[in-house]
């Protein structure tokens, strides 16, 4: 579907938060197409599609959310050794990248957020960022696959890839579209951003980033035991063995060992 060429909604849903939200995902941080950053200049953060299973969610609609999430700082690599990176792609190296993800005019915070006060369960290696996020075919890049691209309202001086990710989804914003250009998709992407934040800013949903969901044991693993929302270690490891299988069948069929295409990346 193209955008409508109609004005935006500055806020968006009910002041207080409806069904069918929240809406409770989790998993490992693991690698997209790499467009995010590179093409539109707003990283992604990707969590495996089974993510939306832990709540029986793999029906939602493809669209456009705001809400919570929460990383386990203990999770990202650059400071822990010895963590497995679930690959969408089955390349497992985690790319060499900029320092710089900030989302330049948009009020993303410089400092990390208040960790939760300590209590039994709860720790304060996770914190919990606004978050605004994409669940679809990004039609604009015609991916054949579904995947969930997680836009975090922080300003990050690394990647999180393998760092478990938890999410409270609280409200939707608008569909996808397809779009005329890439200037017009980031436009809107930025408009997202705006929309999430005056969204969250409502004391109703501004009281769910203290859920349990986001702090409690769920949020917090232990490196090397990232595990993907549907279940545990099994399902990510499962995932990761697909994603290698289904590369190697590609690269059989291609012959070569030439990049993939986008169409060809399993999400
Ligand atoms: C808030 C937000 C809104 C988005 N809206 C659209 C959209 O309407 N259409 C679309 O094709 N992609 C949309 N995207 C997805 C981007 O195209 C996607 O994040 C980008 O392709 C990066 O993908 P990658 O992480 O796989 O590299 C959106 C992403 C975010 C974070
Ligand atoms: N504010 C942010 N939100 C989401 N991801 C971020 C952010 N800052 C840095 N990152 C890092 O950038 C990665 C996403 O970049 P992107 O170019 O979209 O690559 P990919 O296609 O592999 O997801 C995330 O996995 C994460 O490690």
């Amino acid at each position: 579907m193209s955008r409508p060429n109609v004005p935006r909604d500055p806020i968006a849903g009910p002041d207080t938060v409806q069904p069918p939200f929240p809406l409770k995902l989790r998993g490992p941080v693991v690698k997209g197409f790499g467009r995010g950053s590179k093409d539109l200049g707003i990283p992604t953060a990707n969590i495996p599609l089974t993510g939306l299973s832990i709540g029986g969610n793999d029906d939602l609609e493809s669209g456009i959310y705001y809400g919570y999430a929460s990383l386990d700082h203990t999770t990202i690599p650059s400071l822990t050794t010895d963590i497995s990176v679930p690959s969408a792609t089955a390349d497992t190296a985690i790319p060499a990248r900029s320092s710089n993800h900030a989302v330049a005019d948009l009020e993303t915070p410089a400092t990390a957020p208040p960790s939760r006060p300590i209590s039994p369960g709860w720790t304060n290696d996770v914190k919990v960022y606004p978050t605004v996020l994409s669940i679809g075919y990004n039609p604009y890049y015609k991916n054949e696959q579904r995947s969930i691209e997680i836009h975090i309202l922080h300003s990050f001086a690394q990647d999180f890839y393998g760092a478990t990710l938890s999410l409270v989804i609280l409200g939707h914003i608008r569909p996808e579209y397809d779009y005329v250009s890439k200037e017009a998709l980031v436009e809107d992407i930025r408009e997202d951003i705006r929309v999430a934040q005056r969204s969250l800013a409502r004391p109703a949903y501004e009281a769910w980033r203290q859920d349990e969901w986001l702090f409690g044991e769920g949020a917090k693993m232990q490196a090397g035991q990232a595990v993907t929302a549907s279940g545990g270690r099994e399902e990510a490891d499962k995932d990761a063995e697909e994603a290698k299988r289904e590369f190697a069948r590609r690269q059989q069929a291609k012959g070569q060992s030439g990049i993939l295409a986008k169409s060809e990346i399993i999400p």
